[in-house]
């Protein structure tokens, strides 16, 4: 470990037993960030960490996928301003951006995060660890057995793997793991699904030189975003050279002659240099042994708002492995409230699991915000209609095209992008929000503080957005909405 528990130790050399407060497996950000949240609560905790510490977001996920995204982005923007396009020459310079990309992984070295975690006093294991029994974890680490007992609380964090249908198996398909770490481009790449991880590392590596085929098995993209949110990141995808096709799903596929080729129900064949298969992830839940305590391992670990698992008084799961929202901001979230609750039952007080208390994750049902990093950007929190609609709300959706609002023309011309509120009518608050346009990620969190603090309408009418503005899109829509 790379630091003292403090705790009292039995045993000796491969099979000794360590007793601390909490145990966390995991080391990703929402496991991180349960361990913190209980040192900071005046806890002991070890972390356990099978790979790098930081997890999928760190090295494969959000941040290189970002850093793969962002010159793309710029180069659009500037494309769309007359005197910025005239500046514009040559060619991207794809060495560049693979090595900002690598910069943010850290060369997948994960030495800062450790020193963190030191700092911030908790002690990290490495190796695999596994439940073995009430409040216990098993660790196999390079230097042998472990055995970890927990005094008040053990986390899991184990995170979700990329879903990999068996139509694939034999060709070693690209997950979102080698899209995100590859040295170069691959001439051509064909990415099957049709959600965020193959809409925003389509449009990456098409934007790194590389000629994409997306390949959809629905009739579009996104589908659990506003439906307009798909239908302008397809318009955008197919502006920057992809080449989507919908309704088409993948029946066969081999390796011939250095190429991966794709057979297609029926008929006709794709062919690429290298496949993407980004058709989804599922909660790492398999090998953790959830079974040793009587939990099903092929479904997400099941928990209540204060992130335990409901009938125990010990097990908690945070981030994708519980299934509620696979984002790192949400699991982060969770795992504050998580680390909180633990330790104050442990200092006996009593959870009620009382709405948008400290020690319950309540946005997580009712104000998730996410952003989709392609051209256009895709920002959202809370409800869709359809599913405001169908948890049996009265809601009214306002829409209003982001292009007409000065500060939007000013970004851009030609800006084209559309903003929606749910409104619901029996609160006349806003319980959903979505913007799809260049620069709309940033313009998120007003939404989201309107959703979560339940703020009237009639009380937003007071929040005046700054002119020329993006932000202006507020009052637009209140506007519509009819104030
Ligand atoms: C391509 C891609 C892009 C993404 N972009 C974004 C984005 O822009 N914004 C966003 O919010 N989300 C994004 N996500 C989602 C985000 O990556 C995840 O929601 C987040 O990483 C989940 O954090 P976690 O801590 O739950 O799990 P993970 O990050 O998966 O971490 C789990 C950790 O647990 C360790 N582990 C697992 N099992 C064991 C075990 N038995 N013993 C010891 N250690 C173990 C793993 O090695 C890993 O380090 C993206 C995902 C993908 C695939
Ligand atoms: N910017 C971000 O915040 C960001 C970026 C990437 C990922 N993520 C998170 O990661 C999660 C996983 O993303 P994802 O895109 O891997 O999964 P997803 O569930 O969002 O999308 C999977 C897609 O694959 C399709 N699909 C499923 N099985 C298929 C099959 N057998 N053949 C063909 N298509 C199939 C689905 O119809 C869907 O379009 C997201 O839900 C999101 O929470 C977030």
């Amino acid at each position: 470990m790379s630091d003292q528990t403090g705790a009292p130790q039995s045993g000796g050399g491969s099979s000794s037993v360590v007793e601390t407060d909490v145990v966390v497996i995991g080391g990703g950000p929402a496991g991180e960030n349960a361990a913190d949240r209980a040192v900071q609560g005046g806890l002991q905790a070890v972390l356990v960490e099978g790979e790098l510490l930081g997890g999928e977001c760190s090295y494969w996920a959000c941040m290189p996928s970002k850093a793969l995204l962002r010159d793309t982005q710029v180069l659009s923007e500037a494309r769309a301003l007359p005197g910025a396009r005239a500046a514009l020459s040559g060619q991207l310079d794809v060495a560049a951006v693979l090595a900002r990309r690598t910069s943010f992984t850290s060369d997948w070295d994960d030495a800062g995060q450790v020193s963190w975690a030191d700092g911030a006093g908790i002690s990290v294991l490495r190796g695999h660890g596994r439940l073995s029994g009430e409040r216990e974890v098993t660790v196999e680490t390079a230097e042998g057995v472990r055995t970890l007992r927990a005094r008040h609380a053990v986390v899991l964090a184990t995170g979700s793997t990329a879903v990999v249908p068996g139509t694939f198996a034999d060709v070693q398909p690209w997950t979102s793991r080698e899209a995100t770490s590859a040295k170069e481009p691959p001439a051509s790449l064909v990415v099957v699904g049709g959600g965020v991880v193959a809409c925003e590392l389509a449009l990456a590596w098409q934007g790194l030189g590389s000629t994409v085929t997306l390949l959809v098995r629905d009739q579009g993209l996104l589908g659990r975003l506003e439906p307009f949110a798909g239908e302008l990141v397809l318009a955008g995808l197919r502006e920057h050279g992809v080449d989507v096709r919908l309704g088409v799903s993948v029946e066969s596929a081999r390796r011939e002659d250095g190429e991966v080729v794709l057979g297609l129900a029926g008929g006709g064949e794709v062919r690429a240099a290298e496949v993407l298969v980004a058709t989804g992830r599922r909660p790492r839940t398999r090998d953790v042994g959830l079974e040793s305590v009587g939990i099903d391992p092929e479904h997400a670990v099941e928990v209540d708002d204060t992130l335990r698992v409901p009938g125990s008084d010990w097990l908690y799961a945070v981030g994708d492995v519980n299934g509620r929202n696979l984002l790192t901001h949400m699991g982060k979230y969770q795992a504050r409230a998580c680390g909180d609750a633990i330790a104050a039952r442990a200092r006996g007080e009593q959870l009620t699991g009382e709405r948008w208390a400290r020690t319950s994750a309540s946005a997580d049902a009712a104000a998730t915000p996410s952003v989709v990093f392609t051209v256009p950007e895709v920002a959202s929190v809370g409800l869709t209609l359809a599913e405001a609609q169908s948890r049996g709300l009265r809601v009214r959706a306002v829409d209003y095209e982001l292009g007409s609002v000065a500060g939007a023309s000013l970004l851009a011309d030609g800006y084209s992008g559309t903003a929606r509120l749910v409104v619901d009518e029996d609160r006349r608050v806003v319980v959903g929000a979505t913007f799809v346009g260049a620069g709309v990620a940033e313009l998120l969190h007003s939404a989201t503080v309107a959703v979560v603090g339940e703020v009237p309408l009639e009380r937003l009418w007071h929040a005046v957005p700054s002119y020329p503005t993006m932000s202006e899109v507020w009052l637009r829509l209140l506007e519509a909405y009819g104030l």
